[in-house]
């Protein structure tokens, strides 16, 4: 998979050279390329926002410096990607999805956001997608803290990137679609609490009935919405016992 994020702030995306994503580049399973967005400026002062058309507070980050980049990055069969409070919500059905495209373009706005022009050009344009999408319901400076999340998220669902790619099914979020279980390691007492007793019983089946009831419990306490976005083949009956 190839990845282009586009930004006025490269150095915000450093983190994605370490640990997880850094090893994902470094065997060739990611191609991340980062883009200074102000490349594609023309004038002196490399200027990448004007004033709103209609007023109000702040910059709006310029249409056609983002033409010149996107048009020289985006493809056929590219998923433009727009971070943005007012999108729809990023979650790891998303990520899944994501994971099996071939090209991501990750266009990272600042000040008030990007010319709503850009979008809505780039969806006309054949073979190309256009996903504006939110992380969350708060309000973040830019899109860079975003393109994190995102590359991350679909970097370790990538074949080859995590160790052990059963992992991915327990934990939460995956495709058991509940919260994962809480987790243990040694020593057997901290604190003068102790590991539950059954996960130093060798009872596999009892320990893998422990933690599916463990996440159950967690779900609904903390996330009862997941719960009820469960299909009904989802949960057996010792679940709804539970
Ligand atoms: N979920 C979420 C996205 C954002 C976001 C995304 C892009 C920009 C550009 C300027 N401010 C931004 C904020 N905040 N919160």
């Amino acid at each position: 998979m190839r990845v282009d994020v586009v930004t006025i702030f490269p150095d915000y995306l450093a983190p994605l050279d370490l640990s997880l994503v850094g090893k994902a580049r470094t065997a060739g399973l990611l191609d991340l390329r980062v883009h200074d967005l102000r490349d594609w400026t023309s004038d002196r002062h490399r200027t990448v926002d004007d004033t709103p058309f209609g007023g109000g507070a702040g910059m709006v980050m310029r249409p056609d410096v983002w033409g010149r980049a996107l048009d020289d990055l985006l493809d056929e069969g590219s998923h433009l990607l727009l971070p943005t409070p007012s999108g729809t919500r990023f979650t790891q059905r998303t990520a899944e999805r994501l994971a099996t495209e071939t090209h991501l373009v990750v266009a990272c706005g600042r000040y008030e956001g990007i010319d709503a022009r850009v979008a809505e050009h780039y969806a006309t344009r054949s073979g190309v997608t256009v996903s504006e999408f939110s992380l969350g319901d708060y309000v973040l400076n830019g899109g860079e803290v975003a393109a994190l999340v995102l590359v991350e998220a679909v970097a370790r669902l990538l074949p080859g990137v995590v160790g052990n790619p059963e992992s991915l099914v327990e934990e939460s979020h995956g495709a058991a679609g509940l919260l994962e279980y809480p987790v243990y390691t040694k020593p057997p007492t901290w604190a003068e609490l102790d590991v539950p007793e059954v996960l130093l019983s060798g009872h596999h089946g009892r320990i893998a009935r422990w933690r599916r009831d463990q996440a159950l419990v967690r779900t609904a306490a903390r996330r009862p919405d997941l719960l009820d976005a469960l299909a009904p083949d989802q949960l057996d009956a010792h679940d709804r016992a539970t």
